[in-house]
Formats: C-alpha cells, sequence, structure tokens
C-alpha cells in the first residue's frame, strides 16, 4: 500500500468509533485513530512507535514475552484472529479484547505473500477487571484470562454456554458476565439451583402454574423460565437433574415452549441459556445418568472455570478484591481493613478446596478477628479460629461398625452441623460444598 492508500485508511478510521491502529509487520503503528489516542495513549501520538512498547510497556514483541500476538498469527495465517491482552491505559492495566484483521494484498505484499498491514481494533472488556474491584470477576492469570476469552467470545452471540468447574470457582460471576456481555444484558438474569428441585418443584418453579392447578395454588404464578423472558436463565448445577426433570428440561429446549402447571396454553420461551456444573458430565452420559440428547444441547460451548489452584498468582488480587466486598457490606467503608504482608503470605501458601468461596470465608472471618484494621496471620489461622464444638458435642466424628453410606452421610453432616456452632456457610467451605448443596442434604435427611 502507497503512502497516500495508508492517509486515506487512516483519515477513513479516524471516524470509527472503535480505537483502532494500522500497524506494519515490524509491529510498528503507523497511524491511530482518535478513539484509539484517548482510550489507550492518554491522547499522545503513537505514530512510529511500537504496539507493545504502548500496550504492554515491553521492549520486545509479546509472542516473545510469552503471549500470542495476533498480529503475528494474521501474518502467518492471513486471516483475522483475536487475543485477549492485558493493556495498560490511561486508567491503569486493563483487559483488552484484540481483534486484527490483514488489509487486502496489496503492491507492498512481503516475500512471502503475506499482507504486510494490518487494522488492530480494541475492545475493553467491561466485564472483569484485573485491578481490585468490588464487583464482577477478578483476575489476571493465564488460567483466568483463558476463561474469560472463552467468555468474550461467547457472550455477544446466543450460544448455549456451559460452565465447567469445581464448587467456589465463580460459575455464577461467570454466568453473570455472558449475560452482561450480551445482547440481552438489559433484561433479566435468573437463576436457578436445580440440585434438591422434586419433579413437582421443578415443574412448578420453572412453568409457573395456573390458579387451582392444585391445593394452595391460589393464584396464577409465572414461572422462572416466563420471569427470563427477554434475558438469561442460568441452571446452576444441572448435573443434579434426575431423569425426569432432564427429561421436562430438553421438551422446553428442543420446543421453544412449555405449559404452567394446570395451563392448556404453550407459551413461547425466550431465554438464552447458561448452565453450570461440578460434574463431569461427559463421564455422566457414558454411565447412563445425564440424557446424551440434553448433554449436546447444553454443551454448545463449555467454558473450564480454573480452579484456585491453577491460578494461585491471582490470590492477592482476589483477596484485595473480597475484602473490599466485605467491608463494603459490613461498614460500607471501603479499605477500612487491610492485609498485612504476613497474611498475604499465609493465604498463597495455603490450599483452597472450596476455591475462591473458601478464601472469601476466611478473609470474612479474619476481618472479624481482627481488632483493629489490620489483618495478621493470626486471624487467618485455622486452628485457633475454627469454631470449638458447642458444649457437650463429640470433638471427634466415630463410626463403630460398617453402616450404609447414606446413613454415614446423615450422621456426619448432623456431627459436623453441631461442631460448626451453627455458621452453616463457614461448615459448606470446609466440606467444599456450596451453602447451597449444604441446605440441600440437610434437607434431605
Ligand atoms: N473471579 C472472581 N473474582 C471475584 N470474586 C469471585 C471470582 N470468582 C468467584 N468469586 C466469589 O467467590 C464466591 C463463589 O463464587 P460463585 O458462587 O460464583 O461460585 P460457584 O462456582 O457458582 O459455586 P457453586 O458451584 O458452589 O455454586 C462468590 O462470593 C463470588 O463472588
Amino acid at each position: 500500500m502507497t503512502d497516500q492508500g495508508i492517509a486515506q485508511l487512516a483519515a477513513y478510521l479516524e471516524e470509527v468509533a472503535e480505537p483502532s491502529i494500522i500497524l506494519d509487520d515490524d509491529y510498528r503503528i503507523l497511524a491511530a485513530n482518535v478513539a484509539y489516542r484517548r482510550d489507550f495513549a492518554g491522547s499522545q501520538d503513537v505514530t512510529g512507535r511500537r504496539c507493545y512498547e504502548v500496550s504492554h510497556r515491553i521492549d520486545r514483541p509479546c509472542d516473545q514475552a510469552g503471549e500470542a500476538c495476533p498480529l503475528r498469527q494474521t501474518a502467518q495465517s492471513g486471516h483475522p484472529q483475536r487475543a485477549l491482552h492485558l493493556h495498560h491505559t490511561p486508567r491503569g492495566e486493563e483487559h483488552v479484547d484484540v481483534e486484527t484483521r490483514p488489509l487486502a494484498r496489496g503492491p507492498g505484499k512481503s516475500k512471502a505473500g503475506q499482507p504486510r498491514l494490518f487494522v488492530e481494533s480494541m475492545r475493553v472488556v467491561r466485564h472483569a477487571s484485573s485491578q481490585p474491584a468490588v464487583q464482577g470477576l477478578v483476575g489476571r492469570s493465564p488460567a483466568f484470562q483463558a476463561m474469560l476469552a472463552r467468555i468474550t467470545r461467547a457472550a455477544p452471540a446466543e450460544a448455549t454456554v456451559l460452565l465447567l468447574g469445581e464448587t467456589g470457582t465463580g460459575k455464577e460471576l461467570a454466568a453473570r458476565a455472558v449475560h452482561e456481555g450480551s445482547p440481552r444484558a438489559t433484561g433479566p438474569f435468573v437463576a436457578v439451583d436445580c440440585s434438591g428441585l422434586t419433579e413437582t418443584l421443578f415443574e412448578s418453579e420453572l412453568f409457573g402454574y395456573e390458579k387451582g392447578a392444585f391445593t394452595g395454588a391460589t393464584h396464577l404464578k409465572a414461572g422462572l423460565v416466563e420471569a427470563a423472558a427477554g434475558g438469561t436463565l442460568f441452571l446452576d448445577e444441572i448435573g443434579e437433574l434426575p431423569p425426569a426433570q432432564q427429561a421436562k428440561l430438553l421438551r422446553l429446549l428442543e420446543s421453544g415452549t412449555y405449559r404452567r402447571v394446570g395451563g392448556v396454553e404453550w407459551l413461547p420461551a425466550d431465554f438464552r441459556l447458561v448452565s453450570a456444573t461440578h460434574r463431569d458430565l461427559a463421564a455422566m452420559v457414558r454411565a447412563g445418568d445425564f440424557r446424551r440428547d440434553l448433554y449436546y444441547r447444553v454443551n454448545t460451548f463449555p467454558i473450564h472455570m480454573p480452579a484456585l489452584a491453577e491460578r494461585r498468582e491471582d490470590i492477592p488480587l482476589l483477596a484485595a478484591s473480597l475484602l473490599a466486598r466485605i467491608d463494603a457490606a459490613n461498614s460500607g467503608r471501603i479499605g477500612h481493613h487491610r492485609l498485612s504482608a504476613g497474611a498475604l503470605r499465609t493465604l498463597q501458601a495455603r490450599d483452597y478446596e472450596g476455591n475462591i468461596r473458601e478464601l472469601r470465608n476466611l478473609v470474612e472471618r479474619a476481618t472479624l478477628l481482627a481488632d483493629g484494621t489490620e489483618i495478621l496471620p493470626e486471624h487467618l489461622d485455622e486452628s485457633t479460629t475454627t469454631a470449638p464444638a458447642a458444649p457437650g458435642n463429640e470433638t471427634e466424628f466415630r463410626i463403630a461398625a460398617p453402616i450404609r453410606l447414606d446413613e454415614l452421610e446423615s450422621r456426619y453432616l448432623q456431627w459436623a452441623l453441631d461442631a460448626s456452632a451453627g455458621n452453616r456457610s463457614e461448615l459448606a467451605a470446609q466440606l467444599g460444598i456450596s451453602a447451597r448443596t449444604l441446605y440441600r442434604l440437610l434437607r434431605k435427611r
């Protein structure tokens, strides 16, 4: 492309709302539009600088610093490429969705025959933060970025998303991020916990009921499918659905219609489905515990939610964010408590079977134990902070002879509940399950 061609293209890009730059294949910025200069360069002129100097403040290309470089990939493939990067911006570091497109091959193509010029456009990812934040997903580790990249790709489409991850990894927050990044963001987000819903409860909760449908149905009640109209329906713990409920859900997804309990009319459903499970659904399908046809319906776009063990480097950022959220909820004073260096080391050194929820519980308990505003390692020491057993309770769980597994679970839960002095959210974290799962197990006994 001639200099005149580049000038024409730059003039065109100036009018484009999305921050965009023109690059050559040596990472040099040939032009940057006003949106880019404003959002990414503090209104400075960046012409002639290398993209990685501006975005990453490093002196070598991203692909030589362990990151995927969409420019390199586009140069090699000749096709548009996207990547999620952490960019320096006037507002600090932000997650940015970068898309690089090759310009049509012209007289200026390189010897290898690949295009030499590229247009790169950026979109700041609003549903996640790389800095402490009082709401939403936070993280910056490679495992978090890989998850965020999947969310960012899936969100704008209508695709059905399946979040796969251990308890406490942030599946509900991720589901909200999918919703908020979608064209349905202004519509409702309705979460349904599938665990512990009996067949009749499942139907009446999801589809609602007509007046007089059953004893106690004194008025018409809209179901959650109706409440989610125009928005997103989040089915949490979908792997817990028994076969009869699976069949009902499949019918809803296949037909796109539902009928209130006691109703005759088929009503059109209008929601985007996001579901989540901590179970290995594929293995459940092989074992015959989850319907294959339903599995294919819900598994259009799976997203792996990393365990905290896969993103340990995010612990300080997560701890700071959770502390700010706890302070905001308790006293409204964000920044009231702070973590000492020793406390941070303690948090980074331990394991978290309950993932981020367990980290949150630990930090929350420390805020209650700290007399001052600084959280010290001893406030995080479980041997001194775990609630003592109520007087008269057994401190050890003992079984004299083999018993049925369901009986064992029931007795163990009773013992754990007594020993927890009634703090159920803490108990759930210790058991490595969600508070909702704990409630379900307790209800089941
Ligand atoms: N990336 C994150 N940034 C900030 N907070 C997070 C993040 N992920 C999870 N959390 C917090 O951790 C806790 C657990 O998250 P969430 O309830 O979304 O997990 P979950 O995977 O749905 O758990 P379960 O499967 O047990 O229901 C919540 O308090 C949530 O706000």
